[in-house]
């Protein structure tokens, strides 16, 4: 078999920013930590930033080799039919229907997804699940709050591929005061805290999908074996398709 001359073409979604000072205040910016680039490049991979004001086709989608929706700010509530609150964040719907058009457009490609804390959210909402609006409301023994990112232990079932890459319990670090209230569609629960709120999903049939509510691009060598896990799908995919079924 030949062998692949060029790093995975990684696609990762932006958020959009308004820039406080500076000659260009008040003017929006596209941006995207920096952290997910480096973890991607780290782990081989070739990363292409998507702006939410951009618009890809399913072909263009389909010539990624995988999809990182990154983290970011609340999804609006209205998606899984709840009001929103004043807790939430500052609401994007351009970039919660940018990031959930892609992820549709990526799984009916069988392009390898990895969702990160927010992109978690997507894929359970794009799903048809639905999330809690404010933790420490809905779930009071659950330690993240949103306001500073925390350590939490995550319980991983052992027959995942979440636990291929990272054993069967793990302490990583969250960032979130929405999180995983229902799950629909092909997805599966592969992880939960001690507060049972779930922590990553897997997709059950065709595809890789996974989506853990924590920050791997922050958290060292377990995070780093999350962006590899991304990498060995891929290769996966790329080993198991027929010959010239790939674009
Ligand atoms: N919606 C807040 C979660 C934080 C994040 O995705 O980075």
């Amino acid at each position: 078999m030949a062998q692949r001359t060029r790093r995975p073409l990684i696609g990762v979604t932006a958020g959009t920013r308004t820039m406080m000072s500076g000659a260009w205040a008040g003017h929006d910016a596209v941006s995207v930590n920096e952290h997910y680039v480096r973890a991607l490049r780290e782990a081989g991979a070739r990363p292409v930033i998507i702006a939410p004001q951009d618009e890809w086709s399913d072909e263009e989608i389909a010539e990624l080799d995988g999809l990182v929706l990154t983290g970011g700010t609340d999804l609006d509530p209205a998606a899984w039919g709840e009001d929103a609150l004043v807790t939430d964040m500052t609401p994007d719907p351009e970039r919660d229907a940018f990031e959930t058009a892609l992820y549709r457009a990526a799984r009916r490609s069988d392009v390898p997804v990895l969702g990160i804390c927010r992109g978690l959210q997507i894929i359970v909402v794009a799903e048809g699940g639905a999330l809690h609006r404010h933790l420490p409301v809905d779930l009071p023994g659950h330690p993240t709050t949103g306001e500073r990112p925390t350590r939490v232990e995550a319980e991983v079932e052992a027959a995942s591929d979440l636990a291929l890459a990272l054993g069967t319990r793990a302490e990583v670090t969250a960032f979130h005061h929405q999180g995983v209230r229902a799950v629909r569609g092909d997805l599966r629960i592969v992880a939960r805290h001690d507060s049972g709120l779930p922590l990553a999903v897997e997709a059950e049939r065709g595809s890789s999908v996974l989506g853990v509510q924590w920050h791997p691009e922050i958290d060292g060598p377990s995070g780093a074996a999350l962006f590899e896990s991304l990498l060995t799908a891929i290769h996966h995919r790329e080993v198991s398709a027929p010959v010239g079924s790939l674009v």
